[in-house]
């Protein structure tokens, strides 16, 4: 980008985002992580008035944060806010926090949560953003949160997120989900601002568990789009991923009204529509015909989808759950079955009911009653 060619981040924020009154003024926030979506959110908490510190692993990095206010290594040709202070120092960033929001790779999130233990307290609420499943156990990462540290006030923050548009100031949605209403409030009132709402949600297994299942099919999609299929395809294919995911995470106690939400069907259309997720970007590749190796190493930066793949195909049959396109993608990444024909085959599988979560006539009744007017 040139000196003189404002960044769209500029541009939007002299547009649309002036002179409301920020929210979050008094509120300490500290974010875990100095990759693009820790990032991204560390300048929205810091654009709502928050004192904002983030934690990250290279000085190098949070030297240019502090005091070129960019991360080129993760968000090149975006300004971060100047307020957000970066810092290498785990007990610096926690001391002062109230909430804490740990945007850490899923294979490394464990390990930076134990390393921050030390520095915790409990009634610090804890955020979870990372859309990825741990191998042992088939654990989640806010699970991961209150194994290691027993807290009460825990969350997920998950929706269609990409951040590289929420640094643009990009109008944007997200729940949080939490079973305890004070850490919903609190995470509202950090984020919440008129580029970014936040939704409530107390399904946090499922707000979590669809976050972590749509990388599955933002490859398949990228993939798709690759092999120049069309858009009855693409529709065809979150459809049925919808389906799927839902049909799973029912399997595991989740609600599948989740999935209709921003969470859910929101964070799909999202990630199987745009080349900026990084998922949609290895399933692209793949596509192009490169191997998984060079799918990853291309991008650089963590897809979870990949291993994703891999644990939901292992649980959905130990669990014995009916999930076709996930098959078919561990047999793509992980058998080096050529893809086209991996679509081929399943358009040869059985051809089961459109929609299987459908309500009864005393549901819609019970639902009818709830509503306001009762019309
Ligand atoms: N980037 C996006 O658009 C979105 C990402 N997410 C989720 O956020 C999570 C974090 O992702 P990004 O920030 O996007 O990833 P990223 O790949 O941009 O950055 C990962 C960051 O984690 C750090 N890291 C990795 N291992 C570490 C360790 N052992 N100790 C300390 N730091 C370590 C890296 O240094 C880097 O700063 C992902 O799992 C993803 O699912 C969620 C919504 C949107
Ligand atoms: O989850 C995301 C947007 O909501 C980002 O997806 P990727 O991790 O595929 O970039």
């Amino acid at each position: 980008m040139s000196a003189t060619t404002p960044s769209p981040r500029r541009a939007i924020r002299d547009r649309e985002v002036s002179e409301t009154t920020p929210q979050a003024v008094g509120l300490n926030v500290c974010v875990l992580g100095g990759g693009s979506f820790g990032t991204a959110i560390a300048s929205i908490a810091a654009d709502n008035g928050a004192s904002v510190t983030q934690w990250m692993r290279d000085a190098s990095q949070a030297e240019e944060v502090n005091t070129r206010h960019r991360n080129s290594g993760y968000l090149p040709g975006f300004e971060i806010n100047a307020s957000v202070r970066a810092t290498t120092d785990m007990a610096d960033a926690l001391a002062e926090a109230e909430l804490v929001c740990v945007a850490i790779p899923s294979k490394a999130f464990r390990t930076v949560v134990r390393q921050a233990r030390a520095h915790l307290r409990e009634g610090q609420i804890l955020v979870a953003t990372t859309k990825g499943i741990e191998s042992e156990g088939f654990t989640l990462m806010s699970e991961v949160l209150e194994q290691e540290t027993g807290f009460t006030h825990i969350g997920v923050l998950s929706g269609p997120n990409l951040a590289a548009e929420i640094a643009q100031r990009q109008l944007t949605a997200t729940v949080i989900a939490s079973d305890d209403a004070y850490t919903r409030a609190r995470v509202q009132t950090a984020f919440g601002c008129d580029y970014f709402r936040v939704y409530a949600s107390n399904d946090r297994y499922g707000v979590e568990l669809g976050g972590a299942l749509k990388n599955i099919y933002a490859i398949a999609a990228g993939m798709a789009a690759a092999l120049g299929m069309g858009e009855n395809t693409r529709a065809m294919l979150m459809t049925r991923a919808l389906a799927e995911m839902s049909r799973f995470a029912v399997a595991k106690g989740a609600n599948p009204m989740t999935f209709l939400g921003l969470a859910g069907v929101g964070d799909l259309i999202v990630t199987c529509s745009s080349p900026l997720s990084r998922n949609y970007r290895v399933g692209y590749a793949l596509g192009e015909g490169r191997t998984l190796d060079q799918a990853v190493e291309v991008l650089g930066q963590v897809a979870e989808g990949v291993n994703t793949v891999r644990l939901v195909q292992d649980e959905s049959e130990r669990l014995g759950i009916y999930m076709p396109l996930v098959s078919g993608m561990a047999k793509v990444l992980f058998e080096n079955v050529d893809p086209h024909h991996m679509a081929r085959a399943l358009m040869g599988g059985e051809q089961s009911s459109d929609v299987e979560f459908v309500l009864s006539r005393e549901s819609v009744q019970q639902a009818r009653q709830l509503e306001p007017d009762g019309s």
